[in-house]
């Protein structure tokens, strides 16, 4: 079974305007909101795909009321564990094709809610799959993700991870099964520039021979990704196409990545149909579709390096 544990949820809202202009009013042309964060994006694009996983994490008030009964909506389980305080609200302004975001505060876990959590991925076993993605709660501290890969990998749980900053840092010492991190996050995590495809390819390399991380996915927006993994190391070019809405993109390739591999084994297969689902989702007004993803295969082309 998979599962997604979202520990720091939102509610999207997205705003289109035709020229955002700061310190006036401006009045959008056509907003809407969405159930986010980045593991129940996850969630959402395996729904799309075909796939079943149940997303657990955090939620509170009408925000995550809002959440929880979208997912019902449109059947994905969930099983949050409930806060007092409102999930926080992201807004994502788009004024013409510029694309800026404000993410809101998270509200405070207490040791008795995380501990509620902790039940409830201690139950897991040996071929479950738990996704670990998006930002932490600023009231956990910053190895949350270690101890959850640690303690997970213990049970014979594979680990999917997707963060960044400090809690990329520490999480990625408990040897995660997948991450992926995009180019800026590569630089970030080893404190390096990173210019090129080999730069890439090296760091990529530690990660996954030092840190012990069978698959490391970098992801690289409208440059497609490169793969690293026993297989071997994979260039892919991204689809060309119009980005519309590139707001979970990276979670789209997560799914379409856990989705392939779990149907083929096959890395190869895994790592272009991330890609697919990426840019199909950006290609979109919202998350892709499974013929919207399938319908962009043809245009990727691997690479083996
Ligand atoms: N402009 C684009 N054109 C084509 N494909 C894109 C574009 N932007 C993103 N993608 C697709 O989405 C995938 C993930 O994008 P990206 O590297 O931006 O991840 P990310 O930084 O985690 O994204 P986000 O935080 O916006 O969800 C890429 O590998 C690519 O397949
Ligand atoms: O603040 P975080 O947790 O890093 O990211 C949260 C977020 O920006 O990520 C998703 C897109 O990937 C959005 O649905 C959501 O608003």
């Amino acid at each position: 079974m998979i599962y997604t544990v979202t520990l720091n949820p939102a509610v999207d809202y997205v705003i289109q305007l035709d020229n955002f202009e700061q310190g006036t009013i401006n009045r959008s042309k056509f907003d809407y909101k969405e159930a986010g964060g980045k593991g129940i994006n996850v969630s959402r694009v395996l729904n799309r795909l075909g796939a079943t996983s149940t997303a657990l994490g955090f939620i509170g008030g009408f925000t995550g009321k809002f959440i929880t009964d979208y997912l019902s909506e449109v059947n994905i389980a969930h099983d949050f564990v409930s806060l007092e305080e409102d999930t926080r609200i992201n807004v994502k302004l788009k004024s013409g094709d510029e694309e800026s975001e404000v993410n809101g505060t998270s509200p405070e876990i207490s040791e008795k809610a995380y501990n509620h959590l902790l039940e409830k991925l201690q139950g897991l076993s040996h071929g479950d799959v738990v996704v670990l993605a998006g930002s932490l709660p600023t009231s956990l501290p910053q190895d949350t993700y270690k101890s959850l890969v640690t303690m997970l990998n213990k049970r014979g749980v594979s680990t999917i991870l997707d963060t960044s900053g400090k809690a990329l840092g520490e999480a990625i010492q408990a040897g995660p099964t997948f991450i992926k991190p995009n180019n800026f996050e590569l630089a970030e995590l080893f404190s390096e520039e990173v210019k090129s495809d080999d730069d890439i390819i090296r760091l990529a390399k530690r990660l996954h021979e030092e840190n012990n991380i069978d698959h490391v996915l970098v992801s690289l927006a409208k440059e497609g990704a490169i793969y690293v993994g026993a297989t071997g190391v994979y260039k892919l070019n991204a689809p060309k196409g119009k980005a519309i809405h590139s707001v979970g993109a990276g979670d789209s390739s997560v799914a379409g990545f856990i989705y392939k591999l779990q149907e083929t084994s096959n890395a190869e297969d895994a790592a272009k149909f991330a890609v697919a689902s990426g840019s199909a989702t950006a290609f979109s007004k919202t998350l892709c579709t499974k013929e919207e993803a399938e319908s962009l295969l043809n245009d990727i082309h691997v690479k083996k390096l």
